[in-house]
């Protein structure tokens, strides 16, 4: 293996499918990457292979197998080793039997054994442990579905890297241009990234990007690859689509049945927490007086039964531009659709009628609600786009945002990849990915 002056940054290729992951891999090499992972969703997508594929395209590289074992550790370093990995990554929290046997076959067979400390109860007394037991490598890991919740693994690498004295420290989880190097000067040998190259719509200048922060200890900003914490919502859900949401969602969370009040030449983008409000047929009420309720970026969302009777109308919309409210939603109807137009603040309903209720003042405002179908409760996140209307539960927004966020950047670089003349079912091997039962 070579000798740096900087970490060797390791490219994570966590995709399913191996000629993409070997194109990614060769564009990220091209930017000065020197270690290639055969990422842990590859290695069960595409078995050994991938590693002697790997092996065949990078012969003088450091190929790497995140095998994640957890169990028969000496067959599946003998099989990584074998097929050419020159480093092998086990599960940390695995028992010391298996750790032993898998580093006894890493001597054998002449790699590198790496233990993940990914869901150690205890990482940094693990990972003494781990280094007693004769490991080469401790990852520092922050896995894919724990940086949704904007976890790093920075303050970590610094911890094991003090206690640790022998191993080389590897950091892997959400690393990217800015916080690379926060790895580094926490004291760790070796950066691995997987998203930022494998999403990126040039892995090249990324790696390149992510080599330079190292070299120069100086971070670069960027605006992809990052995550986005609770008070940052707001920035986060206007980057993606409802689209986006609803995947990240695992197809819930769609408003059904709502029709728009909007001018749809100009772009529509809203995001804001609730501020809910129920009452009954056509009764204004309520739904007036919340709009002294909400702060500037909230969404009005009113349940009224699904009504044919408006609740809401021009003076309403009106009086929510005063105060910046974002977008007004019912579940009922509304009417003045020139003036609502004319005031620009999107808002949906299931009907539209010239027809007004009365103010009698039946119901809540800021209860659980049902509307279109979703319950909201105040506070949870409503966007909105040319696509529908999405609930994001308060409690998981900043989970659904990142996901939703991910979602995005992995669009992103197959669009890159249709761009570049391919078509959408070759890039993602449409064939192979149909159910088959
Ligand atoms: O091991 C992994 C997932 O289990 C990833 O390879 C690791 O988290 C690095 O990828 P990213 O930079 O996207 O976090």
């Amino acid at each position: 293996m070579e000798n740096y002056d900087i970490p060797p940054v390791q490219v994570a290729l966590d995709l399913l499918d191996l000629p993409r992951a070997i194109e990614i891999a060769k564009e990220a090499v091209l930017g000065g990457v020197t270690w290639i992972e055969a990422g842990t969703p590859l290695i069960k997508s595409e078995g050994m292979n991938a590693i002697r594929k790997l092996r065949e395209n990078f012969p003088n590289l450091t190929i790497v197998a995140d095998m994640k074992t957890m169990d028969a550790g000496s067959t599946e370093v003998e099989m990584a080793a074998k097929a050419g990995a020159d480093v092998i990554l086990i599960l940390g929290v695995g028992p010391d039997s298996m750790i032993k046997e898998a580093v006894l076959a890493g001597k054998k067979y002449g790699v590198l054994v790496g233990t993940d400390l990914i869901a150690t109860y205890d990482p940094v007394e693990r990972a003494y442990e781990l280094e007693k037991l004769g490991v080469d490598i401790i990852n520092i890991h922050v896995g894919l579905d724990q940086q949704v919740l904007n976890i790093d693994p920075v303050e970590l690498v610094k911890k094991v890297s003090e206690r640790c004295k022998h191993a080389k420290i590897a950091a892997a989880g959400g690393l990217n241009s800015e916080t690379a190097v926060k790895a580094y000067e926490a004291g760790a040998d070796i950066i691995i990234v997987g998203g930022p190259l494998y999403k990126s719509e040039s892995p090249e200048k990324t790696a390149r990007d992510i080599i330079t922060s190292l070299k120069t200890g100086k971070p670069i900003s960027t605006s992809k690859f990052k995550k986005f914490n609770e008070k940052e919502l707001l920035d986060a859900f206007k980057i993606v689509s409802t689209s986006n949401i609803s995947d990240a969602m695992h197809r819930t969370g769609e408003m059904r049945g709502l029709k728009p009040v909007v001018d749809f030449k100009k772009p529509l983008k809203f995001a804001g927490p609730a501020v809910t409000v129920r009452t009954y047929a056509g009764d204004w009420s309520k739904p007036v007086s919340a709009i002294d309720v909400c702060s500037a970026g909230d969404v009005l969302v009113i349940d009224n039964c699904g009504s044919e009777i408006s609740c809401w109308g021009g003076l309403a919309t009106l009086s929510c531009k005063t105060k910046g409210i974002v977008a007004v939603i019912v579940d009922g109807a509304v009417r003045d659709v020139e003036e609502i137009l004319k005031i620009g603040i999107p808002v949906f309903s299931k009907s539209i009628t010239p027809t007004a209720g009365e103010p009698k003042g039946f119901g809540e405002i800021n209860s659980a609600i049902l509307c279109a179908g979703r319950t909201v409760e105040p506070g949870d996140w409503i966007i909105g786009d040319e696509n529908g209307i999405i609930v994001v539960p308060k409690k998981d927004a900043m989970e659904i945002a990142n996901r939703a966020i991910d979602v995005k950047e992995r669009e992103d670089r197959v669009k890159e990849e249709i761009n570049r003349g391919n078509t959408l079912g070759k890039v993602i091997r449409l064939k192979d990915w149909e159910l088959k039962k």
